[in-house]
């Protein structure tokens, strides 16, 4: 089964994926991941971040791979581990241009498709786009200053900006952040990590609930 986990920037979509991912002994599977890794390479090549032919003509010959695992998503570029670099302001600031581009949505969607299931996919369009037949879908939300005052510690930067670009970064994604209409909206503002992870385990179906976790 595939359970989708959808939702506005720093709403808690990989914290809250990699917590259900575990319970369920399955990987999950961090889209954004991709796009802020084809923005980096984009930035790294000296391209214009709108020129669709040239960062797929890029993206060709310097092939990207995910490596989804329950505890965290890793991003390869040959033997290049590019992970830790992928969540830079620089990168937040682009990524949404990049990831505006429809032929840069359809390399994403065919590298989520080709991988084997069951697993759990994080990101924005996962449960209308790219597995709307997904067993069960999510998608989370909380007040921007709710997330910025998370997000503030993982950036140098301080709260007021986080939450100027945390909200310009969701009008950008808009298009494709819209819930699916069979998604059950959560605001993790009031609930702990821990609560939301809880929350979305007691609403899978039992056979589901009850596999061993795994070592993924
Ligand atoms: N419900 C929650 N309560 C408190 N902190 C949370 C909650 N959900 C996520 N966080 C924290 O907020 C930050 C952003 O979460 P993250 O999972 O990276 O969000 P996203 O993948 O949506 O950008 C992380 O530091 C995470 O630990
Ligand atoms: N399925 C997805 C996932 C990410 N994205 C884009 O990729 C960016 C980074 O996504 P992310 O999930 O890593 O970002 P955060 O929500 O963690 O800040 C988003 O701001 C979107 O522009 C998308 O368009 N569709």
């Amino acid at each position: 089964m595939i359970v989708t986990i959808d939702g506005v920037a720093a709403s808690g979509k990989s914290s809250v994926s990699s917590g259900v991912a575990r319970a369920l002994g399955v990987p999950y599977v961090s889209s954004g991941l991709l796009y802020r890794a084809a923005t980096l390479l984009g930035l790294e090549a000296g391209l214009e971040l709108q020129n669709a032919p040239g960062l797929l003509a890029y993206l060709q010959i310097h092939p990207l791979r995910l490596e989804p695992l329950a505890g965290g998503n890793r991003i390869w570029q040959g033997e290049r581990e590019l992970t830790g670099e992928l969540h830079s302001t620089r990168v937040d600031a682009g990524v949404s241009v990049v990831a505006a581009l429809p032929e840069v949505r359809a390399w994403v969607d065919a590298q989520l498709r080709a991988l084997p299931s069951p697993f759990v996919a994080e990101g924005r369009d996962m449960g209308t786009n790219v597995f709307p037949h997904a067993g069960a879908k999510f998608y989370l939300t909380a007040s921007p200053h709710v997330r910025a005052q998370r997000r503030a510690q993982e950036r140098p930067e301080d709260v007021p900006a986080i939450e100027a670009a945390l909200i310009r970064r969701d009008a950008l994604d808009r298009v494709q952040s819209a819930p699916a209409p069979d998604a059950v909206v959560i605001d993790t503002g009031p609930l702990t990590l821990d609560g939301v992870i809880q929350t979305i385990l007691a609403q899978l179906p039992e056979q589901q609930r009850s596999r061993p976790a795994s070592s993924v």
